[in-house]
Formats: C-alpha cells, sequence, structure tokens
C-alpha cells in the first residue's frame, strides 16, 4: 500500500458520500503489478499513483453501468479492459470507478442513474460531465483519472473541477473494453492534478502509440515548465458575437494569453468559419453512430437523455441531413487542419461559464447545456489532440483554458500547457 493510497482511501470514505464521485470503491486495489516485466514501455510509471476510472471503462470486479440502471444487474464477470491493464501494469493503484452521465452522454453528470456528482469547489454546482466523477476525484482526492472524451466529455469536467485534462490524438488509447458512444469521436484520456502527472498518465496508456516515442510527452511537460516559447505561433480562437461567453471567463482567458505572449509565444487571431454548424453536425454524427449501444439497452430502462439521442440517431439515419452533416465535417476537419499548419496550437476557453448551480446545467436551461459544449465539440469532429488546464478563477470558481493540436502533436499541448501553468503559478 502507497501512502498515497491510505490517504486516497481515508479522503474518498471521509468526502465522497456528499460528492459522489465515485460509484464504486475497490475492496483491495492490491499491491501493484509493478517490476515484474521490467522494460515493457510504461512499466513503472504510474508507481505509487492512485487511479480512478470512469464507470464506462471495465474494471475487473467493478460494476461498468456507464450510470444506467439498464446495466444495473450486469453480472460482473468482465476482465480489466486494455488501458486499465496498462495503468495495472505501470505500477498504479485502481483505487476505484467514478460517476458519469448516462452512456457519456451530458456534460454534468446529471443524466446518471447514480444521481449527479458534486463539484468540490463548491457541492451545490455540478462537477460537469460526462466524466464529472472523475473531475470531482481528482480535484479532491489528488488522485489520476481516466475519461471518455467524445464531444467535450474529459475537457469540460476537467475546466469546472479546477484539474487538467486532456482527450488523446485519435487512435492512440486503445478503446476495447470501453462502451462506445460515438466511435469515431470517442477518445479514452488522463484527467490530473497537474500538467507532469497527467503526462505520466496518457503515457502509461498510450503506450507504445506515445506519438513520438517513449517519455515524449514527460519531456516535453519538463521543457514547458522551463518557460520559453519563442518561436511558438498559436491561433487564438475570435470571440464571436452572440457566443456569450461569460465576462469572467473571458478575462482570466485573455490573462492567459498575454502570459502566453509574456513566455515569447506569438497569437494570431482566427475565426472558426463553421462554428455555427459545429453543434448540430456534432449531435447529428454522434447520435446515428450511437444507434447499436442505445438500441441494445432499450427496453431495460434507459433514461431521458438517452432516449432522446436515440430518438434523433434513428430520425437521422440515412437520411440527406445525416449526409449532410458527414459533409460538413469533412470542411470543419479541413478548415481545423489549414490552421494547424500555420500555427502550432489552436486556443480557446475550454468552456465558455463556470460550473452551473445542479438542475442548472441541463433540462431545465436549454441554453446552458449545449453553451457546455461549443468550444469542445471541434476538436472530436476534426480529429485533434486538445488539452483543458486551469488558468485561475472568476466568482471562486476554476476556469480552464483549451489548447488544440493536429493529430500526432500531443507533446505540443504538454509543451505549451507547462509553460502557461508555471507563468501561472501562484497567480491565482
Ligand atoms: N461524451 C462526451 O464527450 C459528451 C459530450 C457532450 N456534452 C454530449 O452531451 O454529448
Amino acid at each position: 500500500m502507497s501512502a498515497r493510497l491510505d490517504r486516497a482511501r481515508s479522503a474518498i470514505a471521509e468526502r465522497d458520500g456528499e460528492l459522489g464521485a465515485f460509484v464504486h470503491v475497490a475492496d483491495d486495489p492490491g499491491d501493484a503489478d509493478s517490476g515484474t516485466d521490467l522494460g515493457r514501455v510504461g512499466d513503472g510509471l504510474l508507481a505509487g499513483e492512485v487511479v480512478a476510472v470512469k464507470d464506462n471503462i471495465a474494471v475487473a470486479g467493478a460494476p461498468w453501468a456507464c450510470g444506467s440502471a439498464s446495466r444495473r444487474d450486469l453480472p460482473r464477470t468482465h476482465g480489466d479492459a486494455e488501458v486499465v491493464t496498462r495503468l495495472r501494469r505501470a505500477g498504479a493503484h485502481v483505487v476505484g470507478t467514478t460517476n458519469l452521465d448516462e452512456f457519456a452522454m451530458g456534460a454534468s453528470t446529471e443524466s446518471s442513474a447514480w444521481g449527479p456528482t458534486r463539484n468540490p469547489w463548491d457541492p451545490r454546482r455540478t462537477a460537469g460531465g460526462s466524466s464529472g466523477g472523475s473531475g470531482a476525484a481528482v480535484a479532491a482526492y489528488d488522485v489520476l483519472a481516466l475519461g471518455t472524451d467524445t464531444g467535450g466529455s474529459i475537457r469540460e469536467p476537467a475546466a469546472f473541477c479546477g484539474v487538467v485534462g486532456v482527450a488523446p490524438s485519435p487512435g492512440t488509447v486503445p478503446t476495447d473494453g470501453v462502451v462506445d458512444f460515438a466511435p469515431s469521436l470517442d477518445r479514452v484520456g488522463p484527467m490530473g492534478p497537474d500538467v507532469a502527472r497527467t503526462a505520466a498518465l496518457h503515457e502509461a496508456i498510450a503506450g507504445a502509440s506515445v506519438p513520438g516515442g517513449p517519455r515524449v510527452l514527460a519531456a516535453a511537460a519538463e521543457a514547458g515548465a522551463r518557460g520559453d516559447l519563442t518561436g511558438w505561433r498559436l491561433a487564438r480562437v475570435a470571440p464571436m458575437s452572440g457566443e456569450r461567453n461569460d465576462p469572467g471567463v473571458l478575462a482570466a482567458f485573455d490573462a492567459a494569453v498575454a502570459a502566453l505572449e509574456d513566455r515569447g509565444a506569438e497569437v494570431e487571431e482566427v475565426t472558426v468559419p463553421r462554428f455555427g454548424d459545429l453543434l448540430d453536425v456534432y449531435l447529428a454524427v454522434t447520435s446515428v453512430e450511437a444507434l447499436p449501444v442505445l438500441a441494445e439497452h432499450e427496453g431495460r430502462g434507459l433514461g431521458d437523455e438517452a432516449l432522446s439521442r436515440l430518438e434523433v440517431g434513428r430520425r437521422l439515419a440515412g437520411t440527406a441531413e445525416h449526409a449532410e452533416a458527414l459533409r460538413l465535417r469533412g470542411l470543419i476537419t479541413a478548415d481545423a487542419r489549414e490552421v494547424l499548419e500555420r500555427c502550432r496550437l489552436m486556443i480557446s476557453p475550454t468552456v465558455p461559464l463556470v460550473a452551473p448551480l445542479l438542475g442548472r446545467a441541463g433540462m431545465d436551461d436549454p441554453l446552458a447545456r449545449p453553451r457546455t459544449d461549443w468550444w469542445t465539440v471541434e476538436a472530436n469532429l476534426a480529429g485533434l489532440a486538445a488539452m483543458s488546464l486551469p488558468i485561475g478563477r472568476s466568482d471562486g470558481l476554476p476556469v480552464g483554458l483549451q489548447l488544440m493540436a493536429a493529430p500526432g502533436d500531443d507533446a505540443a499541448l504538454y509543451r505549451v500547457g507547462a509553460a502557461l501553468e508555471g507563468a501561472l503559478a501562484g497567480s491565482s
């Protein structure tokens, strides 16, 4: 047992009745399997670390219910997902599984059959979603966590909970043993209290597929921590009319951009020409791709949000409207890749608002919910790697900044993320 594991387990026992980050805490997270196969990529990378796993990712002995009553009584016959095997191999203790929106559909965990996860910064507020349990666990218990991200589900709770979260480049982290939402957009990715610990988790789960080779992300984070960004061209996504970013979020974002410039980065402003189409395209593409999993669970107690996606998917499958969404996805991808040929990263707020009060994040406030996804869906549609990291607070609540990179350039996220983290340390 590591000291970190002891500390995490007592903090969870003390506070998780209130926060509801975990749906299952392992009786015996076991002694990690470290050192037995020295030489494999990832061995020992997470020695002593404690990792919480989102409950749409299979963990042997844990429920794997995906926030859905339809899977409440699923027999626990599954083994570990490949990413969980890699965690154990890297020396981590898998402490338990975390709450999420039903089938990862949502941005607040309020569609979970187990009820919402509360934000550790203010328990009246949402921790975000769909990986809200993972975000809250990182913020409250100083652990690492795995999430999944189809349109922002790692980055949005990371922003709301004041932690780091990354959607890795497509195809670099295995999704075997993870329940699909929309396979062409789904990513499994790391969440952590800071950029360096998140890099280690990312390397452990990507294994030999880490773009650039082993330890390249840790090396990028180390180089970033030294601070100099001379020669880095970044594209700041231009504020647009009607997008309703909260003023406090924009103020923190502007201060972070100034800090990047101060370190030598050149920041150019770009527009997202199809910004207005992003959410419609996202909903059409994901709802159609979600059909097989939702249809399989239909009739066994799906909640309203999952049922509404099922209905959208059935209505659009095979239509000209869906074909048009796919065509627009191609244009969105081309636009983003074009910007990323000129600039190394695109930067934006992660979410245009801070964590809303529970009950206001979801169905009760139709304007608030899509707003949570505005900045994040582009990376999934266009196949980019993306990070959210904390940059300060607005009204006492965390604000996140999003970095988006060309596929395969995950290291750039860690380089600039660590530089920004260092530049802002102590200033918030
Ligand atoms: N899994 C996700 O990334 C979810 C994204 C988005 N909030 C949605 O509701 O679909």
